[in-house]
């Protein structure tokens, strides 16, 4: 994690709270980063590795690697710039990205950035169900129109977690476009109050029929709700408990994978976040049975030092380590990763 004093002199107080912060005692904020650790790599020798190949595939389409832009709301606090910024870095690093339905800068306006720098660049757009289901509805229609290519319905998120930094600076925010396009900054508990707590699984089904387009469910920790994932038809699942911001002393995201994958792998694509801010963590959920990989928090700190560019050395720095990572190995092909490069590492 990059050093907070810094940045708090960029982004204020106020935004590096909401931003770094976790929910409660930061129990599970702090496990998703070490909880990567826990896990050590079986290198295999002799292998030649003089080709590597890190790509995987998402919903049906090759992609050159697993690495994914996660969903993170009001960008602009990090940098003026704000979503352009990392949507341009994921379309020069070939990064799929994910964008927030609380975005700062419009769906079609982010699409027209990434087209602009790589036609055909692939992205996502992620949906909070509000209490006005016309909001949400509107959102879907304009991120159809706009190429989004899969709808991420975020799950985890029936209230906000226990944050207790928003608490004691009281960040507001500034353009959440699909709330409050030009009223008064509201603070972080106003616009979380627009989240609907009563959504369920027959929702789910509505949004999915009226999205026309493959629906990923993020923010699952248990098998159980995996399962029944499937049986409602999403095509993807994220194993996440929301950069641990939402309920604290869950399981850390790699730890929730593995009974996940045992019990839907194969019949569903599988993602995971949680901590991830090296090429070999990525290599380790590869291993465990995830086909991509969510990079939050880290690279919101490459955004908020450098923009775009900022950004896009965070993610280019990631992918040459998980290069490295293959090689090293003894795996050239990250789909050929599987549970014997990895382990429960003995701690003492
Ligand atoms: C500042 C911030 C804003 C976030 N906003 C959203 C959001 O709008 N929608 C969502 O599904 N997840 C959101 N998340 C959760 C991330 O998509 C992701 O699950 C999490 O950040 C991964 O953990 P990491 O930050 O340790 O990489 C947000 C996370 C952060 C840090
Ligand atoms: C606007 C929020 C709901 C974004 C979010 O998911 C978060 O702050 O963790």
């Amino acid at each position: 994690m990059s050093d907070p004093l810094d940045l708090e002199a960029l982004i204020g107080p106020g935004a590096l709270g909401y931003f770094a912060g976790g929910a409660g005692s930061e129990i599970t904020l702090r496990d998703n980063l070490a909880s990567w650790s826990r896990y050590a790599l079986h290198p295999r020798v002799l292998v030649d590795v003089s080709e590597r190949d890190l790509g995987t595939t998402l919903l049906g389409r090759y992609r050159p690697h697993p690495v994914v832009v996660a969903p993170m709301a009001y960008q602009k606090h990090a940098h003026e710039v704000g979503e352009l910024g990392t949507a341009e870095a994921a379309a020069r690093t070939e990064s799929l990205y994910v964008l927030s339905s609380q975005t700062t800068t419009s769906p079609p306006d982010v699409a027209r950035a990434m087209e602009a720098v790589a036609p055909g660049s692939d992205r996502w757009f992620q949906l909070y169900v509000f209490r006005d289901r016309a909001v949400s509805h509107d959102l879907v229609v304009q991120a159809r129109e706009s190429g989004y290519e899969a709808l991420v319905i975020t799950v985890d998120f029936p209230v906000a977690g226990w944050r207790e930094r928003d608490r004691r600076t009281g960040f507001t925010v500034e353009h959440p476009v699909a709330l409050n396009p030009s009223g008064p900054p509201l603070t972080t508990e106003q616009l979380f109050a627009m989240h609907d707590p009563s959504l369920t699984w027959d929702d789910i089904g509505e949004f999915a029929d009226a999205a026309g387009m493959p629906v990923v469910l993020k923010g699952i920790l248990r098998p159980d709700d995996a399962e029944r994932a499937v049986d409602s038809g999403a095509a993807g699942i994220i194993v996440s408990n929301h950069g641990g911001r939402q309920l604290d002393t869950t399981l850390s995201g790699i730890d929730a994978l593995v009974p996940i994958a045992q019990a839907v792998g194969g019949s569903v694509d599988l993602l995971v976040d949680g901590g991830v801010t090296r090429g070999w963590d990525v290599a380790k959920a590869l291993a465990l049975g995830a086909d991509a990989v969510l990079i939050g928090r880290h690279l919101l700190w490459g955004l908020a030092r450098g923009g775009a560019q900022g950004a896009e050395d965070v993610l280019r720095q990631v992918l040459a380590e998980l290069d490295s990572t293959l090689a090293l190995l003894g795996c050239p092909a990250a789909a050929d990763l599987d549970a014997s490069y990895v382990g429960p590492r003995a701690v003492g």
